[in-house]
């Protein structure tokens, strides 16, 4: 069970270990499966699934694994050999609380890595406010792969945090979310014996 963690990792948050699932037995199992189950399009056609440090490494990876793609990794800027192309990341909800990322940090990934026009699919494990992953899309755009070829997929959806709305704003993406969050917690409960 992914219990709500009030107060974490700042006074005011209702935090919800949602990684966590990939650490009970058969959880990341099942995540994979739902998030290629619910995916719009077809993965033979998808060129690459792009994911974010450090939470949507686990998923993304899995799900890499199992429709045998690429991955894109994107990381903190530092982290990976030149040349790269970088964009500003606003803190997410959560990042917020922590005194390193008070305003931002630059996040980025290794030039031509996605070829243009590539089909791509972003996997993260939450979005909340969008700031995350409207910051991968701003990178894939600076690396000129272009919008209308990307597909956002995440395990959980926060609503409250109005994510979808900053992220169709500017950008004609198509967001599938993969499930929500309580019927994954429920299918977890039963098939996994949590
Ligand atoms: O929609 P948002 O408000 O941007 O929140 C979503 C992001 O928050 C978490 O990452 P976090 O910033 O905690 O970094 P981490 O994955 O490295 O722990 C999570 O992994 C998402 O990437
Ligand atoms: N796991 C999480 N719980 C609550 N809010 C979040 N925002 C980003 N990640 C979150």
């Amino acid at each position: 069970m992914v219990r709500p963690v009030s107060d974490f990792p700042r006074p005011g948050v209702e935090f919800r270990h949602v990684l966590n699932i990939s650490q009970q037995p058969g959880g990341l199992a099942l995540c994979t499966s739902l998030l290629q189950t619910h995916f719009a399009g077809i993965w033979g056609k998808v060129d690459v699934v792009a994911c974010c440090e450090a939470g949507g490494f686990v998923y993304a990876s899995a799900l890499a694994l199992q429709v045998n793609g690429p991955l894109a990794l994107i990381r903190e800027a530092g982290k990976l050999p030149t040349p790269t192309v970088s964009v500003f990341k606003s803190t997410s909800h959560i990042s917020s609380s922590t005194s390193d990322y008070l305003e931002g940090n630059r996040i980025e990934m290794e030039r031509d890595l996605i070829a243009k026009g590539a089909s791509v699919v972003v996997v993260d494990d939450v979005l909340a406010t969008g700031k995350t992953l409207c910051a991968v899309l701003e990178l894939l755009n600076k690396a000129n792969i272009g919008a209308k070829d990307v597909s956002i997929m995440v395990v959980a959806e926060f609503p409250v945090h109005r994510g979808r709305e900053l992220l169709s704003a500017g950008l004609a993406v198509s967001i599938s979310r993969a499930f929500w969050i309580l019927v994954v917690l429920r299918k977890v409960s039963r098939g996994v014996g949590l």
